[in-house]
């Protein structure tokens, strides 16, 4: 195709260019810059591309720094300056959520950055064991299902990458290796996580195998089945991850653990901030995992109501909790997107609300909040588009944004995480 100009970037990190008609967009092209795009999707209302050659190159594009970057799935956004990166993305979604709801101005924050590497502490790898194949392991490549093998990643905790070799070391040696689905990782603060997930029983020379293994690297170990879990090998009792206010988490490799530790902390901070809590306060803490918003709010308010979808991480959040003396917030499980469950939560009885969905949003919830006297939320969003769909009961109530920032979660992915204050207009 003839040389395309981009003027401006979608939030998932697209070029979009809207000389051509229907608008295209393609990836791997940046803001400003002019470019061979071949088009990939022609639709009625829009096409996709991917860049060719890069005629005009922006002076935000960079050198990748990983050496697999060409191949791997991970980062996909490593030719690009963060700071660029994130504030391409604030405009796009500046500009979406204007539209739709028809207003003048948003009132953004400052960014949450995260480090540039080695910020990662919890990791899924892919395995390749198939007979007759090289072995592989790593993550799964950009283009396809196969998978990358990685000896060292970048972005991952200096500690996890070190185990990488030794991972590629002892896993081929396993006579059930082809039974191995994929290995998860995390660094907690105080020890070293691996759980391998087998699809069939794992022999006695496999264990004993794995056992010295496990024994030489330090790690909690643990073989998954499926239907049933086993620890092979725990050198500490528990693995911890830290929270705000010097609390932390017990965490297991299969549990939902912010992944940027660094990022974790500073959203802690902010939410805190913003939702400004104080002593009074009946604080609900929606998609609570095992707490890692709860406890340090506990500490600031009367009483926290902890809700989760997943009855284990209720249990253990609460255990850990008591622990630490922690004995004001009520742990639920209830499936938030269940209308039902949520009308015996009584919403309305709250203050403040803190959220923190995952990537499906909180529409349901934010329909109740609408019409509730709570007067302050604060969302924390994983994805964008749902975010901008559950916005709608709220506005539509009276509700205004307050604040709104991004974080840098995933820095180089097509991820971005933001958080949002929301108030009854007129408060803020
Ligand atoms: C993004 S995580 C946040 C966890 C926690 N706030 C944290 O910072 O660690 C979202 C959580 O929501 C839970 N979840 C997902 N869907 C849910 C649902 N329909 N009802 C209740 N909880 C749900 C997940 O199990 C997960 O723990």
């Amino acid at each position: 195709m003839a040389s395309i100009t981009i003027d401006s970037w979608d939030p998932r990190g697209r070029g979009i260019s809207r000389q051509h008609q229907p608008v295209l967009f393609v990836d791997g092209a940046l803001p400003g810059e002019t470019c061979q795009v071949t088009v990939t999707a022609s639709k009625k209302q829009l096409c996709e591309g991917k860049v060719t050659k890069v005629l005009e190159a922006a002076p935000q594009r960079q050198q990748p720094f990983c050496p697999v970057f060409s191949q791997c799935g991970g980062c996909q956004l490593q030719y690009v300056q963060r700071e660029a990166a994130v504030s391409w993305r604030q405009q796009a979604l500046d500009s979406q959520i204007r539209h739709q709801y028809g207003l003048d101005t948003l009132p953004w924050q400052p960014p949450v950055f995260s480090p540039e590497e080695q910020y990662r502490r919890k990791t899924r790898l892919a395995i390749d064991a198939r007979k007759g194949k090289p072995f592989s392991l790593g993550f799964r490549s950009a283009r396809s299902d196969s998978v990358v093998n990685i000896s060292q990643c970048p972005v991952l905790e200096p500690e996890l990458n070190q185990l990488l070799p030794a991972l590629h070391a002892v896993l081929p040696a396993l006579k059930g290796r082809t039974a191995i689905g994929h290995v998860s990782l995390l660094k907690a603060d105080n020890g070293l996580g691996v759980t391998l997930r087998f699809t069939q029983p794992a022999s006695s020379e496999d264990r004993a195998l794995l056992t010295d293994f496990a024994r030489e690297h330090k790690l909690n170990l643990r073989l998954d089945f499926g239907e049933h879990s086993e620890s092979l090998h725990a050198p500490v009792s528990e693995l911890r991850c830290q929270t705000a206010d010097g609390l932390s988490l017990a965490v297991t490799t299969e549990d939902f653990v912010q992944v940027n530790g660094a990022v974790n902390l500073a959203m802690i901070d902010q939410a805190i901030q913003w939702l400004a809590p104080s002593d009074a306060d009946k604080v609900l803490d929606l998609f609570s995992g095992l707490g890692n918003f709860s406890l340090p709010l506990a500490k600031r308010v009367s009483e926290v109501t902890a809700v989760e979808g997943v009855s284990t991480m209720v249990q253990r959040g609460e255990k850990n909790a008591h622990q630490q003396g922690i004995n004001n917030i009520h742990w639920r499980t209830a499936d938030l997107s269940n209308s039902q469950e949520l009308n015996k939560l009584a919403v309305k009885k709250y203050d403040k609300i803190l959220l923190d969905p995952s990537r499906e949003g909180a529409f349901a919830v934010c329909q109740q909040i609408a019409t509730s006297k709570v007067t302050s939320v604060v969302y924390v969003s994983c994805n964008p588009a749902t975010f901008i769909r559950d916005l709608g009961p709220l506005l539509k109530d009276g509700w205004q944004i307050s604040k709104i920032g991004l974080m840098e979660m995933f820095p180089y992915t097509q991820h971005i995480e933001l958080m949002a204050l929301m108030e009854r207009a007129g408060k803020g």
